[in-house]
């Protein structure tokens, strides 16, 4: 055990049977997050860093060219995510997030080849964002006084990036008759999310079910009851499909759905293209889509309150590219909007979703920054303390564009979609959405802060941020 111990990326001492639990708990409540946490190993141990959780030894890598190496350049053998016991539980095996082998690898590529088919990243996307955002810029101008409408944010970018995933995945976007369900839903979710923590990830259900059961029974409730809002339309084509009153002109696929009940029409019913799998895929994707996107929006919005000279300069950036703000902005003005570029990175820094990543099992050995690391190590790229190490972002907490302006090598080791062979599967519509709802709000308003801006971490024992409250003034140009 020695000899594997001092092979391993260094760390804490570790104790017999539960590793370093004591040491995470104690900085845990003395640090005050699980961010500053991992911060505080990476100062002590470097950038490479191991934590033994109970028998298994956890590798921490906290800097952009090992993750790099390890999960790009030895890609094969990091495409494994540890099984989490409560996502089995829930999913069933089923889906692209947690499942592994044949069937992740089939649900991601099916996806992927959907995304691109309906022009993820391309005009007719593009189009669609943009409508979405103008039926969201109508209600926020039909409720204004005098120009200035104050609105709760959270509902806003909830609505605009609730509607965009859901019309992917459904063709159906929220208006003014079911935008009351979708925010009852999304209520229920954010509150399960809320208690849901890294340790409720390694727990076996068992244990769960037995001393954490109002937890369980809450994960539980939250899934069944997404599940059944967002897959209802799916449900329903396909028991149309099955008595025949439903067919799929493989000419004219409207959505995701269509997509995989084509596939079904054509090949029938298999081990991964069944109405459970897609079931789960639809929520699956829903949440990974809904939530990050969100928290990315609100917490970019609460930098630009805090950072008024940031909204400026970006404006100005986008006025002389736009005429003055006669046209809307386009995806193809990217390689022309560098302070814009940089302020997007700058707030996906900041943002920096998940608190842990998910853990990769490795199948094979492999050296990773000088270290050997055994098959069987549970090892992840925590993005958290990557994009706060100040080796690379030189004073780290600061809010600040202008480092991607000075370095421009910067913004490639910004990498809030991860890095590898289970990076973000809708990476491509995340930085869509971000480039064309940022830069064409700060276009249409200016914004002004309505009550208390959040400066500190909102959750912070969670495993991922949250969408947080922030109400804020929409100012017409
Ligand atoms: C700003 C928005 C987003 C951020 C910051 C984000 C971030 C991430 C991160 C960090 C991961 C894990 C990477 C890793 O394991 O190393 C991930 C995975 C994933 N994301 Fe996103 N994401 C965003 C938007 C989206 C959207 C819009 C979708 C889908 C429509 C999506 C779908 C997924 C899925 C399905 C996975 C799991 C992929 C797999 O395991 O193969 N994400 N995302």
């Amino acid at each position: 055990q020695y000899q594997k111990v001092s092979r391993l990326p260094p760390g804490p001492v570790s104790l017999p049977l539960i590793g370093n639990l004591p040491q995470i708990l104690y900085y845990l409540w003395s640090t005050g997050s699980v961010v500053s946490t991992l911060d505080l190993f990476r100062k002590r141990y470097g950038n490479i860093f191991t934590l033994w959780g109970g028998p298994i030894p956890l590798v921490s890598i906290a800097d952009y060219e090992t993750a790099h190496e390890v999960f790009v350049k030895n890609a094969n053998k990091y495409a494994d995510k540890t099984n989490v016991p409560i996502f089995r539980e829930m999913r069933n095996d089923k889906g692209v997030a947690s499942t592994n082998g044949d069937h992740w690898q089939e649900m991601r590529r099916f996806a992927l080849q959907t995304f691109r088919n309906m022009g993820v990243g391309k005009d007719v996307m593009e189009q669609n964002i943009i409508e979405e955002l103008d039926a969201r810029c109508a209600d926020i101008d039909k409720a204004a006084t005098n120009g200035v409408t104050t609105t709760q944010v959270s509902e806003f970018f909830d609505l605009t990036v609730g509607s965009i995933i859901n019309s992917i995945l459904v063709g159906k976007r929220f208006d003014k008759n079911s935008k009351g369900e979708f925010l009852k839903i999304k209520n229920a979710l954010d509150n399960a999310f809320e208690f849901f923590t890294p340790m409720d990830m390694m727990l076996p259900v068992w244990v769960m079910k037995t001393f954490f059961k109002n937890r369980y029974n809450s994960l539980i409730t939250m899934n069944d009851e997404t599940t059944g809002f967002v897959a209802k339309e799916a449900e329903s084509r396909y028991t149309k499909m099955k008595s025949g009153q439903y067919y799929i002109d493989e000419n004219n696929i409207q959505d995701y759905t269509d997509a995989f009940l084509l596939k079904i029409q054509k090949d029938g019913e298999d081990k991964d293209f069944n109405i459970e799998s897609l079931k789960i895929m639809i929520l699956e994707l829903w949440i990974t889509g809904q939530e990050t996107t969100t928290t990315t929006l609100i917490s970019g919005f609460n930098q630009l309150l805090l950072h008024p000279e940031v909204m400026e300069k970006a404006r100005a950036e986008l006025m002389k590219i736009t005429e003055n703000g006669s046209r809307d902005l386009s995806l193809a003005d990217r390689p022309k909007t560098l302070y814009l570029n940089a302020m997007i990175a700058e707030i996906q820094r900041h943002a920096s979703i998940l608190n842990v990543n998910f853990w990769r099992i490795n199948h094979e050995p492999t050296y990773m920054g000088g270290h050997m690391v055994d098959s069987g190590a549970f090892v992840t790229a925590q993005l958290s303390a990557l994009h706060i190490n100040e080796t690379v972002f030189e004073e780290p907490q600061k809010f600040d564009p202008e480092r991607y302006i000075r370095d421009e090598s910067l913004l490639q080791k910004v990498i809030p979609f991860g890095v590898g062979k289970r990076a973000c599967l809708g990476e491509s519509l995340a930085r869509s959405e971000l480039y064309l709802i940022f830069g064409n709000l700060l276009l249409r308003y200016n914004f002004k802060p309505y009550g208390k801006l959040s400066t500190t971490e909102v959750l912070p024992y969670s495993f991922a941020k949250r969408p947080f409250k922030l109400e804020m003034q929409f100012v017409k140009i």
